[in-house]
């Protein structure tokens, strides 16, 4: 079964322009673009959780200065049990950490909601579903990773659509009322599988910023996916 929703596009400006931030999220969909984006994916990497760093929550907090457009926080870091919530108070639409970050994965996600946010959870190619399925009424979001977290630009992995099969028949039996994300490698070739299984929102950084529009970008994706559901 397809998900009712229309589907949504979270361009990650991990490939964007780090020193002209305003106007990369301008292209995605600013100033009430009719067709942009539904969020902004903004990956946070610690270089402890994830081999890489790149941005922490002054320049999230600047960036939500700057666009109306609802802001989704991808945590790839240690200890989100003291860095999460903040993301949340500054403002933040939807907050996810990841599920192998913590031991104690609700009451982060207790504080991420009492901060007035959407909190998410996230899971790695290799980490499996089913321990966390009892914890997942705690959630509003569920981020299935399809590259291993760190990078932009990787390869997508069809074998964890496994997991979004599963979400789907959960959510549309009414066992679970979660939004399911996916994230990395989705592309013009990769994104009509991923429908197929039953994602509501895809994450795509390069395939949108590599673009020469990145708005239409965001269209075309847009399309493959209700053409698939259709
Ligand atoms: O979280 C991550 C990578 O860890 C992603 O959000 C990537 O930034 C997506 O980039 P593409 O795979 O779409 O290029
Ligand atoms: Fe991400």
């Amino acid at each position: 079964m397809a998900p009712v929703n229309p589907p949504m596009i979270a361009p990650s400006i991990l490939s964007a322009d780090f020193a002209h931030l305003a106007d990369e999220i301008d292209a995605i969909g600013g100033h009430g673009m009719v067709g942009g984006a539904d969020w902004v994916h903004v990956d946070v990497m610690d270089a402890h959780f994830v081999p890489n760093l790149t941005l922490g929550l002054p320049v999230v907090q600047s960036i939500l200065k700057t666009t109306d457009i609802p802001i989704d926080c991808h945590l790839m870091i240690d200890d989100p049990g003291r860095w999460a919530p903040p993301y949340a108070e500054a403002g933040a639409y939807n907050v996810t950490f990841h599920a192998e970050a913590t031991d104690d994965p609700v009451p982060v996600a207790k504080d991420i909601r009492a901060a007035g946010a959407k909190a998410g959870l996230s899971i790695k190619p290799n980490t499996p579903l089913d321990p966390y399925l009892e914890i997942l009424p705690a959630f509003d979001t569920l981020l299935v990773m399809s590259v291993e977290p760190g990078f932009g630009g990787q390869s997508f992995m069809p074998q964890v659509l496994d997991k979004v099969t599963r979400m789907r028949s959960l959510v549309d039996s009414g066992e679970l009322q979660i939004l399911i994300e996916i994230d990395g490698g989705i592309n013009a070739d990769t994104i009509e599988q991923a429908a197929e299984a039953g994602v509501d929102c895809f994450v795509a950084g390069s395939a949108v910023y590599s673009a020469a529009d990145p708005a239409d970008a965001v269209r075309n994706l847009r399309a493959q996916v209700t053409s698939v559901r259709s």
